[in-house]
């Protein structure tokens, strides 16, 4: 089970919900976190952009659980307190998609090579353990 199963049921949930928000508050922001969140969000464009109330700054998908993942799993690493770290994730939210950029992290942390990489995939396969714990539920 990935986020990429849930497609099927949930596209059509999004680009409905979506349609009715354009149609009854075409300028709202609109958050997704419905998954796949790197298909959801898509879907969500391209239905604002039919009904021709599409701008790119308003629609968002949600992935702050990988901060909040990035965040911990690098205080533990570095023994810091979680509240005093800031690790910046760019990119999507599933797997090799999720960029969680250690060189930028407040405070400044170092990572041998071999170490960087097993944190990033770390962070990167956190979330698929929630999906497939869930089951597509
Ligand atoms: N982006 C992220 O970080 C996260 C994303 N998710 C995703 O959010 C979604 C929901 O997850 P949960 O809240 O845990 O599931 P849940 O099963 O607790 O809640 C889903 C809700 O959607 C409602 N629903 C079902 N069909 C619907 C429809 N056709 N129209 C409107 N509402 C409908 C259900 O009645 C239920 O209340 C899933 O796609 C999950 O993968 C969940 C957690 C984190
Ligand atoms: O779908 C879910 O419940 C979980 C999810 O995306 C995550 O934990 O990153």
């Amino acid at each position: 089970m990935t986020r990429d199963d849930l497609f099927n049921v949930n596209a059509g949930i999004v680009k409905a919900l979506v349609e009715a928000v354009a149609k009854n508050s075409p300028s709202a922001i609109i958050e997704i976190v419905t998954n796949p969140v790197n298909s959801t969000v898509p879907i969500a464009a391209e239905t604002l952009k039919k009904a021709g109330c599409y701008d790119p700054r308003k629609v968002l998908g949600v992935t702050t659980l990988d901060v909040v993942r990035a965040n911990t799993f690098v205080s533990e690493a570095k023994g810091l307190d979680m509240k005093d770290v800031d690790v910046p994730v760019i990119g999507g939210h599933a797997g090799i998609t999720i960029l969680p950029l250690l060189s930028q992290a407040t405070p400044p942390v170092t990572f041998s090579e071999a170490e960087k990489k097993v944190m990033t995939e770390k962070i990167q396969n956190a979330g698929t353990v929630v999906v497939e714990a869930k089951a597509g539920k």
